[in-house]
Parts: C-alpha cells; structure tokens; sequence
C-alpha cells in the first residue's frame, strides 16, 4: 500500500481548524503562533493517521520575510504590498525575523509526532512565489509576470535570484528543525511557455535543489509542477528533485512511461472527485494505485483538498488507498 497524506490535509474541511481559526481571529496569526501552528499540523494526523503531516504554513511567508507586507482577508485571497510590478526590488530584504516562528512550530511538531509518520517541510517555487509578489494578489493568468519576466527580463531574474536565495535558506532551516522532507510546490508551472518554464521554473529549481542537496544532502526534494503537463519529463530529469508530483491532470499510466524509470512520483487523486465522492472514487484510486505500481509511489491529491470536503469521503479514500489491490 502506498504512503498517504493529502495537500492542504490542514486546513478549512476540519472543524476542529475551523474552530480554532475563530478563537485566533484569522490565518495568519495561527501560522505565526508555532502552538496553534504545531497543532494544526498535527489534527489531520491524530484525525486520520496519514502517513505524512505536512507543516502548517504557507508559501506567502516569504514574500512576507522579505519585507512585502501580507494579508489574508476573508474571501479575497492574499494581498502581497506594494505589488513588485510597481515598485523597487531594493526593497526586498532576506529579513529571517518572520521565519523563527516557523522553525518553532516545525521543532515542537517533529517533537510530538508518531515515530512512523513522516514530516515534511515545504517552500513556493520562485515562479509561483513570483507572480504573486509582481501581482500583488493571485490572478488568473499570473499576467503581470509573465509581462515582467518579457518586458524587463534582467528585473525579473534579479527577483528570481532573491526568491532563491531566501529559500534555500528557508528550507535549510525547516530541515535543521526537524524535517524530514521538503516539497517545492510550482502551482503555476502551466503558465509559461516552453523557454519560459525552462528559464523560471526548471533553471531555479534546479539551483534551489543544488544547493540544498549540498548542506542537506540525505533530506529528499519532492517537486510538484502544477499543470507542467508535457514539461513533466524535463522537470523531472533537469531538476535534479528525487520525486514529482502529478496534478490531477495527468494521465498516471503515460506519467508511468514518460518519467525516468524508478523514480518515485506522488499523487493525483481530483480534489473534486473526492469532494463528489460516490462509487467512482475508489475506482479512480485503484486506477492510479495500479498505473504507479511499478514504481514508488506516495499518494496524494492531484492539488489542494477543497474546503468543503466532507469527513466520510476522506476516510472512503483512505480505505480505498489502505486496502490491498
Ligand atoms: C498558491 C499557494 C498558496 N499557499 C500554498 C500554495 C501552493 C499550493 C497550491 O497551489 O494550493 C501552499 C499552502 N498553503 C497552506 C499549506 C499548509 C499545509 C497543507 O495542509 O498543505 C500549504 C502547503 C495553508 C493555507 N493557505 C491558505 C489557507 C486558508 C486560510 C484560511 O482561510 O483559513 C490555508 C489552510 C490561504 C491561501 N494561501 C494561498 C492562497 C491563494 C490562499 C487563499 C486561497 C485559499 O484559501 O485556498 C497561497
């Protein structure tokens, strides 16, 4: 049976997040207060008992650690201020201040967890953290971006160089607190163009993953190029990651042939077939379990569990996931 956790296994379809939300008055004072964050991470464990707790966090916080100022606000999606396609990259600092409270959260939940339960830490790709800083707030088709990484190309890369640097560091110091994994989450890989992914997405992926082999050299890199689709093969070789995650998207049967052989690959469960639920669910995980079984394999979600999940089809894809083939 293969190892499972589930993207945003933390968060809004749990009541019992949703009532301490209320108590702490919003996200990101539960993301900077490492004991509600050390317990957030922890409740899909005790709830479920994945195979694998991932930190409750979220790729905003660096933007936030270099000086952007954050806002979560209620029904509105982030806001990243002022939005970089405007103002000065000077501005950005790789100020480590907003990251303590990460590693002490990462430290008091490495300290609590099962002995067989994996922990993974995890940072935004440049690209993905980019079009967020440039933008100022998420879009629909990362636009401005795109525009900056065309129109002013040495801009663009200077503000890639910073995101890496800072993540690297990042991720070096959420494995120094007690992680045993990390994840590079590229949510907007599809955007780009075929040299656009090579210069954004593989090119900076693969430095973040150079240099952090070389101070962490035994912790695994999973990378997860959202939509990268035909791109998957060529990520999965230039980067150097030691696992790739699948979108929902992606046929698990050519992923199988495409991808380097022996390569361990997560995924790819649709948020929105486990929200339906029914009887085609545990057809679709038999369907993946058997298209990567001939290859390690941790199952996941094609991309984040939707809010409005219920409970019981969490645990009918658990059952599903956990029964023998
Ligand atoms: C693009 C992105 C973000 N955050 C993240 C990504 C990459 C993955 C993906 O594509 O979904 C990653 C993320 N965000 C969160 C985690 C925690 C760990 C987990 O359970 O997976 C992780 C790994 C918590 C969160 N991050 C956020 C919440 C919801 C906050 C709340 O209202 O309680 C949680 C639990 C907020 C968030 N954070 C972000 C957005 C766009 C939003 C608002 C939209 C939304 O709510 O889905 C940025």
């Amino acid at each position: 049976m293969p190892p499972v956790w589930f993207m945003r296994q933390a968060g809004r379809y749990l009541p019992e997040y949703r009532a301490l939300r209320a108590e702490k008055g919003g996200f990101l004072n539960l993301v900077y207060d490492s004991d509600a964050a050390a317990e957030i991470t922890l409740q899909p464990i005790r709830r479920f008992g994945f195979d694998g707790a991932i930190l409750f966090s979220d790729i905003l916080i660096v933007p936030h650690a270099m000086g952007q100022a954050l806002t979560f606000t209620a029904g509105e999606g982030p806001r990243l201020a002022p939005p970089l396609a405007g103002a000065r990259l000077e501005s950005l600092q790789a100020a480590p201040k907003h990251l303590a409270a990460i590693y002490e959260t990462v430290g008091k939940v490495a300290a609590a967890l099962p002995a067989e339960t994996g922990f993974l830490g995890f940072a935004g790709a440049p690209w993905t953290v980019a079009t967020y800083m440039v933008a100022g707030e998420g879009s629909r088709d990362q636009a401005a971006a795109r525009l900056m990484a065309y129109r002013e190309p040495e801009r663009f890369s200077a503000l890639i160089d910073a995101i890496v640097d800072v993540t690297v560091e990042y991720l070096a110091g959420q494995i120094a607190a007690g992680v045993h994994a990390v994840q590079i989450f590229d949510s907007w890989s599809g955007s780009l163009a075929p040299q656009e992914f090579e210069r954004w997405v593989i090119a900076p992926t693969r430095t973040i993953v150079e240099r952090l082999k070389a101070r962490c050299p035994e912790t695994p890199i999973i990378g997860f190029p959202k939509g990268a689709g035909g791109n998957l093969p060529r990520y999965a070789r230039e980067t150097g990651v030691d696992a790739v995650g699948l979108d929902e998207t992606v046929d698990p049967v050519w992923a199988d042939a495409a991808l380097p052989k022996g390569l361990p690959v997560q995924g790819n469960l649709d948020p929105m077939l486990l929200l339906a639920g029914g009887e085609a669910l545990p057809s679709a995980v038999r369907r993946i379990r058997e298209a990567l079984s001939g290859r390690p394999h941790i199952f996941n979600l094609g991309h984040g569990i939707d809010k409005e999940t219920p409970i019981a089809h969490v645990e009918a894809a658990l059952a599903a996931i956990r029964k023998p083939l």
